[in-house]
């Protein structure tokens, strides 16, 4: 059974004591909704972890860090390893995004060392997946998304694939007014579903969770989230207020904890 997650991606926005305030109204908030069920998280920026995870502790929302090194330690200035962000509380690292790939030139080649740091240090890697506008154009969406897979999960095994997420997260559907359409996003996760039974069987297929993030919102949320093989919704502008994250929540919650 795949546990549904709802998350947000803070990106380079609210700073520690932002962070405090948004932990502390998100809490109020989430005590009045339905959340046990639910893998809740938010990736604030590195300098609003520790404010950030000691805002919620002990309450249903969790951590992470929206990247990583691949070493432990060393001379790698401005970088942050996988234990720091273990140190600070954080549950998981999100790896690939987009926006590393495009302005700071991440590669999924990087990306495999930087999942086996994650894992080694006990986190969840988020991976983020996803095509170009060209890429849809032309047709190569799926085999975009079987490079990205087969190259930054290579030498996992069918037992340690459950211990990552996949986040599909289309390029061009990244901070625009509206999501890829849902029979666009069906195709994709199914498709991403179907490489998994390819490359490690039914099982492990069966146990990874696949999420969708891009220009997800309160307006598209709910077909999103009820789309199959969509295990979990991923947001970024629409979450970036604590009563935003909180009703994306409520969405997901009402579909998968019927
Ligand atoms: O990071 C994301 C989700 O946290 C992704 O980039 C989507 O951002 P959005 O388009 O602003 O929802």
């Amino acid at each position: 059974m795949r546990k549904p997650m709802v998350g947000t991606g803070w990106k380079m926005n609210h700073g520690p004591a932002a962070a405090l305030t948004y932990a502390a109204r998100l809490r109020a908030l989430l005590a009045e909704q339905k959340t046990a069920g639910l893998d809740i998280f938010v990736l604030p920026p590195f300098v609003s972890l520790s404010a950030a995870s000691a805002g919620f502790a002990g309450s249903p929302v969790q951590t992470g860090g929206q990247n990583i090194h691949w070493d432990e330690a060393g001379s790698w200035t401005g970088e942050i390893s996988a234990p720091m962000l273990k140190e600070v509380g954080c549950r998981y690292a999100e790896l690939a995004h987009s926006e590393r790939l495009q302005h700071f030139g991440e590669t999924y080649e990087r990306v495999r060392l930087k999942v086996d740091a994650a894992l080694a240090a006990d986190l969840t890697p988020i991976l983020c997946l996803g095509e170009s506008a060209e890429d849809k154009r032309l047709g190569t969406s799926d085999d975009t998304l079987r490079y990205q897979v087969m190259t930054a999960l290579a030498g996992q095994t069918p037992a340690t694939i459950p211990g990552v997420v996949l986040a599909y997260e289309p390029r061009w559907a990244i901070g625009q007014s509206d999501a890829a359409p849902p029979d666009y996003v069906a195709e994709r996760h199914a498709g991403l579903r179907a490489l998994l039974v390819d490359l490690w069987g039914e099982k492990t297929a069966e146990d990874t969770r696949i999420i969708y993030g891009g220009s997800v919102s309160q307006t598209n949320g709910a077909g999103l989230i009820s789309l199959p093989n969509v295990d979990g919704l991923f947001i970024g502008r629409s979450a970036w207020t604590p009563e935003g994250f909180a009703a994306m929540v409520r969405i997901v919650a009402d579909a998968k904890l019927a």
